[in-house]
């Protein structure tokens, strides 16, 4: 129960003898899982579209200042008011190229940072205002996702994109979603979610969806721990039966740590860890929306220190104007973690995907651990040059 490590031992050496630079935790294999489609948008691709459709609503047209828009008016300390800035980014997704082409972004700009897979979310509902269905919906953005690997392949990079369906919690409209996640789970959906306001919206208003999803052996994960705190938690997993959690990041408020440094966990938190619950944290997202009050105080450090199943995640890419290579970067600066305790979060989140296990493996022995053992050699080349220039000088 006690665990008074300032970085928890990952069980390897830190190779090198600083962190991991910027250039690094780029190429580095990462992986993420909580990712909203309509929250990732290019600034740029919003202002076409807008133009495309006639959105006239847009509170900046310059794609600089409408992401500083978008990040500033996301910083508000509230989730609700966090939530209202994706109906500029809704509005615009309407339409089946609209969709195609952000999804072909987004798995284009996660494969330049270095994703090498990927969990990407989104309501279809939110996107049937101009005459689309469900299904046309989901087609679109699995197009978007097909073509945005191909053309990061011919990039020199490889991505593999799933999209995860949301339903909105607000809404009533969750078990004909899960039924189109699990009609499409053979062709490039991989699972389902709810998201939106918690407060006031608890996740078992959904029970039906999920009690189907069960049934049919289908796997989703639940927004719980992030706007509202213990109970959303212990109804996501002891009534809807999530396999993850979406944040989780108030998991905290069942965790003690006394004047002494000793640890005592509840009997939630303790079944968390106990069962290896994977938690989706986004340490910038809850910064944003006040679900922790700095860096140094989100409770991923001590999470990770517990063993906890943590994983890095960058919730919305364009609210939060971050990457997964950010998220690392800030961690990294804030607890000094190494190689290899990305290299932990990276394998904790590929064990905790939604594809079938024999994949998930060999994309960690494969992917994961060589291209880690890669970047963590390359330090002894590094001093080897510094060395033998050295030499050389000295004759
Ligand atoms: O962090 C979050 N918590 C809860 N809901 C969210 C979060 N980020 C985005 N959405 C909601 O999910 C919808 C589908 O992608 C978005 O439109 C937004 O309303
Ligand atoms: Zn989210």
């Amino acid at each position: 129960m006690t665990s008074q490590t300032p970085h928890a031992p990952s069980g390897e050496s830190a190779p090198g003898p600083q962190g991991p630079t910027a250039d690094q935790v780029r190429r580095a294999p990462k992986v993420l899982l909580h990712d909203h489609l309509d929250g990732g948008l290019r600034p740029g691709t919003v202002i076409d579209l807008a133009r495309d459709v006639g959105y006239d609503a847009l509170p900046e047209t310059e794609p600089d200042k409408l992401g500083m828009w978008f990040h500033e008016a996301a910083d508000s300390g509230s989730l609700e008011r966090y939530l209202e800035t994706f109906a500029h980014t809704c509005a615009v997704m309407q339409t089946r190229e609209a969709l195609a082409r952000v999804a072909a972004e987004c798995a284009e700009d996660l494969a330049a940072d270095g994703v090498v897979y990927a969990e990407v979310r989104y309501a279809p509902e939110q996107h049937l205002e101009a005459g689309l269905t469900l299904e046309e919906v989901v087609e679109a953005v699995n197009e978007g996702f097909r073509e945005g690997e191909r053309r990061a392949r011919a990039d020199g990079h490889r991505i593999r994109v799933g999209a995860l369906l949301t339903a909105m919690r607000h809404a009533a409209r969750a078990l004909e979603i899960a039924e189109v996640a699990n009609r499409y789970r053979d062709a490039g959906v991989v699972g389902f979610d709810i998201a939106g306001a918690e407060a006031g919206y608890p996740p078992t208003r959904h029970l039906d969806a999920f009690e189907y999803l069960k049934r049919e052996n289908n796997h989703f994960t639940i927004h719980a721990g992030e706007g509202f705190g213990l109970p959303s938690i212990w109804q996501a997993l002891q009534w809807c039966g999530a396999d993850r959690l979406g944040h989780g990041v108030r998991i905290i408020d069942d965790i003690d740590v006394a004047a002494d440094g000793g640890v005592q966990l509840g009997r939630l938190a303790a079944y968390v860890r106990d069962k290896r619950i994977p938690l989706e944290l986004c340490p910038t997202s809850n910064l944003q929306t006040g679900a922790a009050s700095s860096y140094a105080q989100h409770p991923i450090g001590l999470l990770r220190r517990l063993h906890f199943r943590a994983t890095v995640n960058t919730d919305n890419r364009l609210m939060s104007n971050t990457s997964m290579s950010r998220e690392f970067e800030l961690l990294i600066e804030t607890f000094g973690y190494t190689l290899d305790d990305m290299q932990w979060f990276t394998v904790n989140a590929m064990k905790s995907a939604f594809i079938p296990f024999d994949e998930r493996l060999a994309m960690i022995n494969e992917v994961i651990k060589p291209g880690y053992a890669e970047l963590k050699s390359e330090w002894l080349f590094r001093q080897t040059v510094t060395t033998s220039g050295f030499d050389s000088e000295q004759g």
